[in-house]
């Protein structure tokens, strides 16, 4: 059976490509031909830019936008400083404590929560650096069952969102236009995109991991050419969509050095009529991902599923790698085919959208749970799952049949909140006793010669 991939509703439309140029305009002739800021745009819009990367930055990086829409996005009152006691998202400087330390962590699945909207629903669970310094990520979940208020729409300057839905749709009104993002989709929502939230099959719940430098590439596909893992005509941006109101008030809110702040405006934010740039958000189906794999022998690094790269300034080394675990022919002769044991100078922290994941087959890692490895922290099958795999037939077999688990991926030392640790409590205290503490010693000296204890001889 060939892997699900979705088809798009009839009400959203995309254009396709990952970093390609896109120009969008919702009604005929909003875009200035051959320019950027005529003396007065095209029906009376508003030119405005959006910098994603420094004016100055290369080519090859630049990510800009150029916006024409019904009131410039500067057309509001003052911030003020919201829910500041309770809205504390910065790993590098929140109200709670952050703990560094080398257990190894899963968690039970996080609950839903229908009171809250998005904005209120992201729970910093895991994170590094400060947003303040452009440096880091955070890893959240988020659960929430309420639409954003009709009139609210939200922004984060500290990161950009990649967002991995495990439960319920999320219908994405961004100011680039809309996005509906479904359990096994992701989207990315590029810093400082001001978008709304809107919940259309109920409660929702996931993964988000924040970027708070760079932003994603594709990976390098070296050796393995050309094509596969994820291609780039599968990315989708939005089409340009706006509503015209410039006199109902609005709140904007925005996620600034973890904090939450509000400002007022008597239009709405989603007013762009027509853009064109490389400064979007865009969605993905990991139903689309090509897989590949060992076709001889050996369990290859897990970088062949890389999804998106968010490179650091030193060349294959990672802030953060988003990588998948999708439903896969497994054919590798005379091998241990779950991952091996290891121990990883990256730290690893992994969700399950749905099914099981083949190197936990205890029972303990399931969809919308998580577990994270640190940096250095040994790791690998369950006793029960290498028991398995070290004495199983090796015919060709699929595994993840109707499955999906993911890693982020990082080169940082990752520190875990108070919420992650205790509050939420989720964390499992027997994860290293039904792991790794079952594992029997199998060692036999040759001939059947036994060491001395003592004397080691
Ligand atoms: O630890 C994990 O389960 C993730 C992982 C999978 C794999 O196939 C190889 C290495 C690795 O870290
Ligand atoms: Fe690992």
């Amino acid at each position: 059976m060939p892997v699900t991939k979705f088809t798009t509703p009839e009400k959203y439309k995309y254009q396709n490509g990952f970093h390609s140029y896109h120009e969008s305009e919702a009604i005929e002739g909003a875009l200035p031909i051959g320019a950027n800021s005529p003396q007065k745009p095209p029906y009376g819009l508003y030119a405005e830019k959006l910098s994603g990367t420094a004016f100055t930055a290369p080519r090859s990086e630049n990510l800009q936008t150029w916006l024409y829409r019904i009131l410039p996005a500067a057309a509001h009152g003052p911030f003020e400083p919201r829910e500041s006691i309770t809205y504390s998202t910065n790993p590098g400087n929140s109200s709670q404590k952050i703990h560094h330390i080398p257990n190894q962590l899963r968690w039970d699945p996080f609950d839903l929560d229908e009171t809250v909207d998005w904005v209120h629903s992201l729970r910093l669970v895991a994170g590094a650096g400060d947003p303040a310094m452009k440096s880091g990520i955070g890893i959240f979940i988020f659960a929430a069952g309420k639409d954003m208020d009709p009139r609210e729409a939200f922004y984060s300057a500290d990161g950009d969102f990649l967002i991995v839905p495990q439960h319920g749709t999320l219908d994405i009104q961004t100011e680039l236009g809309h996005l509906l993002v479904r359990p096994n989709e992701i989207a990315v929502i590029p810093r400082g995109i001001r978008y709304r939230v809107a919940l259309p099959t109920g409660p929702v719940r996931g993964y988000i991991l924040e970027l708070y430098q760079g932003h994603f590439q594709l990976p390098e596909l070296g050796p393995i050419g050309s094509n596969c893992l994820a291609n780039a005509r599968d990315f989708q941006a939005p089409v340009a969509a706006f509503n015209e109101d410039t006199d109902s008030t609005w709140h904007l809110l925005s996620k600034f050095n973890g904090q939450l702040f509000a400002a007022k405006q008597t239009h709405t934010p989603f007013d762009v009529v027509a853009w064109h740039g490389l400064y979007y958000p865009f969605k993905y189906d990991l139903g689309r991902f090509s897989t590949i794999g060992s076709i001889s022998f050996d369990h290859p690094d897990p970088s062949i599923f890389t999804v998106l790269s968010a490179p650091s300034d030193h060349t294959g080394t990672a802030i953060a790698d988003f990588v998948i675990f999708p439903p896969r022919w497994l054919v590798a002769e005379d091998t241990f085919r779950p991952p091996w044991y290891h121990r990883n100078t990256m730290s690893e922290f992994m969700g399950l959208i749905v099914g099981d994941y083949d190197a936990k087959t205890g029972g303990g890692f399931r969809p919308a749970g998580a577990s994270l490895h640190n940096v250095m922290s040994a790791h690998g099958p369950d006793a029960s799952t290498h028991e398995k795999a070290s004495n199983t037939a090796l015919k060709p077999a699929k595994v993840g049949e109707g499955s999906m688990a993911f890693m982020f991926e990082s080169c940082l030392m990752v520190g875990v909140t108070e919420w992650g640790l205790k509050t939420c409590k989720k964390a499992q205290e027997d994860y290293n006793s039904e792991s790794w503490e079952p594992l029997k010693p199998r060692f036999k000296m040759p001939g059947g010669i036994k060491k001395d204890v003592e004397t080691g001889r």
